[in-house]
């Protein structure tokens, strides 16, 4: 196992610094993980324990098996996206009161991830807003969503070395934000070594922060939309090392909520117009003509203009088709 990974912190603050925008790319190009500093959002820090609050107190949770082979059983629970301040599905009677703290929290999430794209498209030299137009709900359904994760500790039947959390996998959208409580950590990435990485929920040790830093990872879209120049790094949740020689411990459960950001559905996945990703392209042809994958399911640049392109959509589709055979 590798030393954990210092990842970057970016202030997303100002959503038009060309600087923050060209830290936040480099990071995306590197690892496809990094730190939004809690500080430069909007959030504070009771938005967040209210929303782990809910997440701690429901316990309809269904349980979800990424990697069978690996004994991974952990509980999550889905929100898709609102519509017109509406979700899209019924809410268990429990949690029919927060409706609007679970809105509130989205709005919060959708108000970050536009800030990261549109720093990502100055990164990439486009214009500001080729990924936030996009991404923009008032054009259609993207697919977006929120989800609790709980984890419970180890159990007596716990095989180390063996059973992990959640086995390793990429991520289908855009950009997955993740929030983490102190004392909970376990998330791992696979490095360009192919060794796993632990990402510790604080950088550098630091704890100065309202709540722990975002966690940010670039998912398989805008992988493929960027011929791979951006990261879709596959991770994965193991157990930490306490808990590994303390089966009985229950003072090691994991709590984690993810917000899955994804382009309108019907966005066509035009090739990125960046000479950033062109020289890219150049650079990794040789890679292209030996069959060597770029992005998940090839890349946007494989495209030729009168042709069709794929769309958001049917990406998502072919991913998830790949996914579950
Ligand atoms: O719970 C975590 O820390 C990671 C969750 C994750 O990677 C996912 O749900 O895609
Ligand atoms: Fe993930």
């Amino acid at each position: 196992m590798a030393s954990p990974i210092e990842l970057p912190l970016v202030d997303i603050s100002n959503s038009h610094d060309v600087v923050a925008g060209k830290k936040l790319l480099d990071a995306a190009v590197k690892h496809g993980f990094l730190y939004i500093d809690s500080n430069s959002t909007l959030l504070t820090t009771s938005d967040v324990d209210q929303i782990f609050d809910l997440n701690r107190g429901w316990v309809g949770m269904h349980v979800e098996t990424l990697d069978p082979e690996h004994h991974d059983p952990r509980r999550a629970m889905n929100i898709g996206e609102f519509q017109d301040g509406n979700l899209q599905q019924p809410l268990p009677p429990c949690l029919i009161s927060r409706e609007s703290e679970i809105a509130r929290f989205t709005d919060l999430c959708n108000t970050i991830c536009s800030h990261i794209l549109r720093l990502l498209a100055l990164g990439l030299e486009i214009d500001e807003e080729f990924f936030t137009s996009r991404h923009d709900q008032s054009r259609g359904t993207t697919g977006n969503s929120l989800r609790w994760l709980y984890y419970p500790a180890a159990v007596s039947s716990y095989r180390p070395g063996k059973d992990i959390r959640a086995g390793a996998h990429s991520d289908y959208g855009s950009i997955t934000l993740l929030f983490q409580r102190p004392g909970q950590p376990g998330l791992e990435i696979l490095t360009s070594n192919n060794e796993w990485a632990p990402v510790p929920v604080y950088p550098d040790g630091r704890t100065d922060f309202p709540f722990p830093p975002i966690l940010v990872n670039i998912g398989d879209m805008l992988s493929y939309w960027t011929d791979g120049l951006l990261k879709s790094t596959v991770h994965r949740v193991v157990f930490p090392k306490q808990d590994q020689s303390d089966h009985t411990s229950q003072a090691h459960d994991r709590y984690s909520i993810a917000f899955f950001c994804q382009p309108v559905s019907e966005t066509e996945l035009i090739p990125v117009p960046s000479e950033i990703v062109s020289l890219h392209q150049k650079e990794n042809r040789s890679d292209k003509e030996a069959g060597r994958v770029v992005g998940h399911g090839g890349g946007a640049h494989g495209w030729k203009a009168g042709q069709p392109c794929i769309t958001a959509g049917q990406h998502l589709q072919s991913r998830l088709a790949a996914t579950y055979v």
